[in-house]
């Protein structure tokens, strides 16, 4: 999966931009919670009073705040206050936050021993000021079992009626703190959201981007596959790979973007953020993240192995279905659908059940995290109203730990539901590098050559072996055409007549051996020279969709339409293209399918033709054609196409009687080679093929 991020090495700075917004979204999710405990302790307990720094004193205040401190605390309130002639008042001075929170720890303790003798009605300055130090001394010492909450608070209630004696309207006051606690709220709650959605709209596109490349990626390493390559990877498992495996891939680099790289930040904020609120309620949040632990590693051990199986049954589900629906003629004439039905419902089934059992696990892992979650908030509360009681804690601050424990959860949450998808996109992303590290076996000449075009094929001690199969299917093949001869090869079903021809654009190299073109080994002519030298017709001819004239021009994009007329006319073609409608224009379907199988073979013998290729090859390419056209083609062939090597494969004897050379093969030994006359006197094979085939009908058209 790492590997994946190669592809995206131009979105670079788009991947900072999302863990810029990332950090912008954490922030804001994560200051909520501490708003709410604002909302609640400050806003309605504490009736918007922050702390013990008011607005204002009056003098009376400022002198016994200052009677009860200490020379150095006096000096610290006075500095923080200035005297007010018009309001008659000491106002506080616009503070930095050191100086602000070093004078609210001063005057909270003032304030405090202020309460508690207001309390018991003990008038302040009645304590005369030399034994103000013993006093001090005592209360201190007795605050000293108090929790630091009690002392804000009796300070924030001192502070409240402090406010009342001013005349000050405190629900106006609690109102303001309330509304503009909320608003900023509201303003990290849209922010967070807005950073949420463009980290959303960016991911999505890096991530539609990295699907195009790799598609990009896989279909042009697929182009440059050999046949050999083909073989090692199914066409089915080809076509998964590049849609189904790629859309994993994206989808996950989506979540990656949005989910995997946020977790983390959202978990580690929480943690800090539940340090600051109340960190004696943090066994709580470890003991959560082990039980959540425990649960994901067993949940994964059991499903991991699965993800793997899944894509493979994909595959066959894949392969299954491409081949039934290629080949429903097939079943339909041998009356095959049960059969291929009960094939198809159990690769289904496999599938199924594979899928609903991970499915199945998956779904309890979102009832177990909320059980959880729920959990956890009970015991929170449960811990939390101890610590309330003991004034350890405010209610606002219980609450912020259990919003910043959830926060931590989710994020646990969001890495799990991750790795569901993460395993999975693991194996398809290995899969879309096994393509992507398999290189084509033919390999493209260091330095290559362009011989002169002479026309000459030789075939040099050629011996082949598909893959590593120990087994020859061509031993020892030899033969030399010049320009202008036709060589053609007959022998019995499998004796290696398509694979020798193959040899020669090189859809796979020779095992052993060498085949020269015009005097030089195609293993030494750059790819593309040697294939638009030669005008291959397959065995199986494939037309692509588009009109007659776009599937001629295949070889030849400049091709005039004088060209195109005179390959059709030289493949037989022309009475059923000029009938057509639209001639030429005249549109065809997928793979060929609206033409009949002579019709396919003509076309894909013109789009040979339309190349001027030096060498043609026809590989078995005239079985459809009936005696008379295929009699016709290749008179014409001899007449208009004269200095062109042509190999020719055929099942027929009377399609290659005529040839220059004929080689018989057996088992992908030459057994026979020469001239039909010479043939026929010394070849035992060959005979027994011509005295199977030829009858007087055949011959009348030769
Ligand atoms: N892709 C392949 N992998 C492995 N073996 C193959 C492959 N293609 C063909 N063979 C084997 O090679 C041998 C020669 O096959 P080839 O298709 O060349 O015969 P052929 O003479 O053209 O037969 P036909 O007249 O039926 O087309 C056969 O035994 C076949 O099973």
């Amino acid at each position: 999966m790492v590997r994946m991020f190669r592809f995206m090495k131009k979105n670079v700075i788009w991947i900072l931009i999302i863990f810029g917004l990332l950090l912008g979204q954490a922030y804001c999710d994560l200051s909520l919670p501490s708003y709410t405990s604002k909302i609640v302790d400050t806003g309605l307990q504490q009736k918007g009073v922050e702390d013990a720094v008011a607005d204002s004193f009056r003098v009376e205040t400022m002198q016994n705040l200052l009677y009860v401190s200490t020379e150095k605390n006096q000096k610290t309130i006075e500095d923080g206050y200035t005297y007010s002639k018009k309001k008659d008042m000491y106002v506080v001075k616009d503070l930095d936050t050191e100086s602000h929170d070093h004078l609210n720890d001063v005057l909270s303790k003032a304030e405090m021993m202020l309460y508690i003798m207001e309390k018991r009605n003990i008038p302040v300055q009645m304590i005369p000021q030399v034994q103000m130090p013993q006093v001090r001394k005592e209360i201190n010492k007795r605050l000293k079992d108090y929790p630091d909450t009690m002392i804000t608070q009796a300070a924030i209630l001192f502070v409240q009626q402090e406010y009342k004696a001013q005349g000050v309207d405190l629900d106006q006051k609690q109102n303001d703190y309330l509304w503009n606690t909320g608003k900023k709220m509201i303003l990290m709650a849209v922010v967070a959201m807005i950073c949420s959605i463009l980290v959303a709209l960016i991911a999505s596109r890096i991530a539609a981007e990295l699907g195009k490349d790799l598609r990009n990626k896989t279909y042009e390493t697929v182009l440059t596959y050999s046949a050999k390559e083909m073989n090692q990877f199914s066409t089915a498992s080809l076509i998964t790979r590049s849609t189904n495996d790629i859309q994993q891939i994206q989808l996950v680099m989506t979540m990656i973007f949005r989910v995997v790289l946020y977790a983390p930040i959202l978990a580690i904020g929480g943690i800090i953020k539940v340090q600051q609120t109340g960190s004696y309620l943090s066994w709580i949040l470890i003991v959560a993240v082990g039980v959540l632990s425990v649960v994901m590693v067993i949940l994964f051990g059991v499903v991991m192995p699965k993800f793997k199986i899944l894509q493979k049954l994909i595959d066959s589900v894949n392969l299954i279905s491409r081949e039934i629906l290629t080949g429903i003629p097939v079943i339909r004439a041998f009356s095959a659908e049960k059969f291929e039905e009960k094939r198809f419902d159990k690769a289904n089934q496999d599938l199924t059940k594979t899928n609903l059992f991970v499915n199945r696990a998956m779904s309890c892992m979102m009832p177990l995290m909320m059980l959880i979650m729920n959990g956890i908030s009970v015991l929170i509360v449960y811990s939390g109203a101890h610590g309330i009681d003991a004034g350890k804690l405010q209610v606002g601050d219980m609450m912020a730990f259990i919003q910043y424990a959830m926060q931590i959860i989710i994020a646990f949450l969001m890495i799990s539901t991750i790795a569901i998808f993460l395993p999975r996109a693991n194996v398809s992303a290995n899969r879309i590098n096994e393509i992507l590290d398999t290189k084509s076996s033919i390999k493209e000449p260091e330095h290559p050559q362009t011989p002169e075009k002479q026309g000459k094929l030789v075939f040099d001690h050629v011996s082949f072996s598909y893959g590593h199969a120990k087994e020859k299917v061509l031993d020892d093949i030899n033969f030399t055409a010049h320009q202008g001869d036709t060589i053609a090869l007959i022998g019995s079903t499998g004796s290696g007549k398509s694979t020798l021809v193959n040899l020669i654009p090189r859809f796979y190299d020779v095992t052993e051996g060498s085949i020269l073109m015009d005097d030089v080994d195609i293993r030494n002519i750059d790819l593309k020279t040697l294939r638009d030298r030669i005008g291959f017709v397959p065995q199986k001819s494939v037309l692509f969709s588009g009109t007659i004239a776009s599937n001629l021009r295949f070889g030849k994009k400049d091709a005039l339409e004088s060209e195109l007329w005179d390959a059709i006319d030289m493949a037989q073609a022309e009475d059923f293209v000029s009938e057509k409608e639209h001639g030429m224009d005249s549109h065809i379907a997928q793979g060929g399918s609206n033409v009949s199988g002579g019709q396919k073979q003509r076309l894909a013998i013109a789009r040979a033709i339309v190349k001027h290729p030096e060498f043609l090859v026809f590989d078995d390419s005239f079985s459809a054609l009936d005696f008379a056209t295929d009699a016709r083609l290749r008179k014409a062939l001899k007449e208009k196409a004269s200095d062109v090597t042509t190999i020719i494969v055929a099942q027929r004897i009377s399609t290659i009687m005529h040839a220059d050379q004929i080689l018989v093969l057996d088992h992908g030994k030459v057994v026979g080679q020469g001239t039909h006359e010479q043939l026929m006197k010394t070849c035992d094979v060959y005979q027994q093929i011509a005295q199977s085939q030829l009858s007087q009908e055949e011959l009348a058209y030769e």
